[in-house]
């Protein structure tokens, strides 16, 4: 140390007494590598924080953007813009109208965004009309990610959907399969076509009724209504809302936006007067269920998930309609899907059929529950099903809510995000055939075998992955199962008169989920 401050003051002595033509060279020689040194250190700091480019993205249009890229099947369209688009990274951006969205279209991307970028981008972006129309931000499925979400998802996933309540729940769903048996078998006696789509549609929304509102749900067509204002909802919320694309113009769109408005408030309000109904009834027969003790299991537990229900009382109806727009349809889709396939392809359904009958006891009049879990095929029918078709195709809407980096890019805060499952889950990368129908995939000898639809396999995600990853997979699953090899199981299925397999529409309608143009119409002969 010593004998550096010697240089130092030697330095400083000798530039005091020596001409400037010879102290310049030597300041040159200490400043010059100072300097670099300097400029080094800042331009690496630089580049440590300097953003990263945004994702690519095709040319767009002034002020909308690219909001004319996106057709009437968003999934499709989105999967062959990303094809030409995003450099085969499964990242694209998208400008619709004022708001910027990541599209997300492969696997690796995908888990990038719901795996190890989860806490960024678990939240939803804010809708008005879906606050209008349902209660949007206080529900589960479009709250923004915070302690409110946290709290009513913990209470969904405990007292409705965890695997010990979908299992006390099987007595429920029995009987409403055998509900749905009789009506058809009446159908059977005089060889009447019927209405698959329905039938499926009415079981789905009723089992969720029945979930949630106990045994007694068809009282006053309760179990119509809420089809009739799931539908609405739906409709509603899948349609294009132009202050969803220019939210900073919403004072001023009041005029293109009033009649969706006026439709989202009165549903809005006959919700909330059905809703009040149920509350009301549930602590009537609460209290007289106290003087009568309660029944077999099944009715104690309804009565606890009552009680659970009643003691957050302020999210209640949040979470009861959540229920029904995230559990009816797409429970309907993956049952509606399956028996299309099956048609499509008669050795594969005689296939789940034998399967079905050999592994039910001789004799019984139904499938149960306990006889599934040997029927490898039919969950794998299941699987190929929901690989194929996935009801929500781009999952729910996530935002991100912070800066992050993935891939090289860089996505900005407050970004909408789009996982285009539908594309991941028929990308040729990771499917064989990936267009075809092939549920041997997912048997033994299959390419697909180790696949699973609990979102650790980031290539089949139907489901979604991560902390909004959907609560309902046991509630669904169960409830498609069951159904599916009830219909197997009790009859041989035809088309109407005069139609071929390949006569089966596929033409597809996009909304909140994606389901065919066409309903089901099919002829069922009891075995
Ligand atoms: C085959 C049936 C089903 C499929 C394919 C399905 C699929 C999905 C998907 C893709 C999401 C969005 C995930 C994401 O944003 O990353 C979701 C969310 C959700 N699902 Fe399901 N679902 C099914 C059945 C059900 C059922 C039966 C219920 C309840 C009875 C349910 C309740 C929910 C809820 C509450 C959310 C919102 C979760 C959140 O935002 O935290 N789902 N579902």
């Amino acid at each position: 140390m010593a004998a550096h401050m010697d240089v130092v003051h030697q330095f400083i002595d000798a530039t005091a007494t020596t001409p400037l033509a010879v102290q310049l060279p030597l300041l040159l020689l200490f400043i010059v590598p100072l300097i670099l040194l300097l400029h080094l250190h800042v331009a690496s700091r630089n580049r440590k924080h300097q953003k990263k480019p945004l994702p690519p993205s095709p040319p767009a249009l002034p002020v909308i953007g690219h909001l004319l890229l996106v057709g009437d099947l968003p999934h499709v369209s989105l999967r062959d813009l990303a094809a030409k688009h995003d450099h085969g990274g499964g990242l694209m951006l998208l400008r619709l109208g004022a708001v910027q969205n990541l599209i997300v279209s492969s696997p690796h991307a995908a888990q990038a965004v719901l795996r190890t970028h989860d806490h960024v981008f678990a939240s939803r972006p804010a809708s008005t009309l879906v606050d209008r129309l349902v209660y949007g931000s206080s529900s589960v499925g479009f709250a923004p990610y915070g302690e409110h979400w946290r709290q009513v998802r913990k209470l969904v996933t405990t007292h409705l959907l965890s695997v010990r309540k979908v299992n006390i729940f099987h007595i429920a769903r029995q009987e409403e399969v055998r509900l749905v048996i009789a009506k058809l078998r009446e159908t059977t006696a005089v060889g009447a076509e019927v209405d698959i789509s329905e039938i499926v549609n009415a079981f789905a929304n009723d089992i969720v009724c029945r979930a949630v509102c106990g045994k007694f749900f068809r009282a006053e067509g309760r179990n119509k209504l809420f089809r009739e204002l799931n539908h609405i909802t739906t409709v509603l919320i899948a349609g294009f809302n132009v202050e969803e694309y220019f939210p900073g113009l919403s004072k001023f769109l009041g005029v293109f936006t009033r009649f969706t408005s006026n439709k989202a408030n009165q549903t809005h309000k006959r919700w909330d007067r059905l809703l009040e109904e149920i509350i009301s009834d549930h602590e009537r027969r609460r209290s007289s269920e106290h003087g009568h003790g309660a029944g077999g299991e099944f009715e104690q537990e309804e009565t606890r998930v009552r009680y659970h229900k009643r003691s957050y009382q302020g999210h209640l109806d949040d979470f009861f309609q959540d229920m029904f727009e995230a559990g009816t349809a797409t429970s309907t889709l993956v049952l509606e899907f399956a028996m299309v396939e099956l048609m499509r392809n008669p050795r594969l359904m005689a296939k789940l059929q034998a399967e079905v009958r050999n592994m039910t006891p001789k004799g019984q009049e139904m499938v149960k529950e306990e006889n599934l879990p040997s029927m490898i095929y039919l969950r794998a029918v299941v699987k190929e099903t929901l690989r194929l078709h996935p009801p929500a195709p781009l999952l729910v809407p996530h935002k991100s809510m912070a800066d992050c980096d993935i891939g090289g890019y860089t996505i900005p805060s407050g970004t909408r995000v789009i996982i285009n499952t539908w594309a991941i889950c028929r990308d040729p990368k990771s499917w064989e055939n990936a267009d075809e129908f092939m549920p041997e995939r997912f048997m033994n000898d299959g390419s697909a075998v180790d696949i699973d639809l609990k979102g650790n396999d980031f290539q089949f995600i139907p489901f979604g992955a991560g902390r909004r990853m959907c609560p309902g997979i046991n509630f669904g699953l169960a409830t498609i199962n069951i159904m599916l090899a009830n219909l197997m199981y009790c009859f041989d299925w035809t088309l109407p008169a005069g139609m071929v397999d390949d006569d089966i529409d596929m033409t597809e309608v996009f909304g909140l989920t994606v389901h065919r143009k066409e309903k089901l119409i099919l002829v069922p002969k009891t075995t």
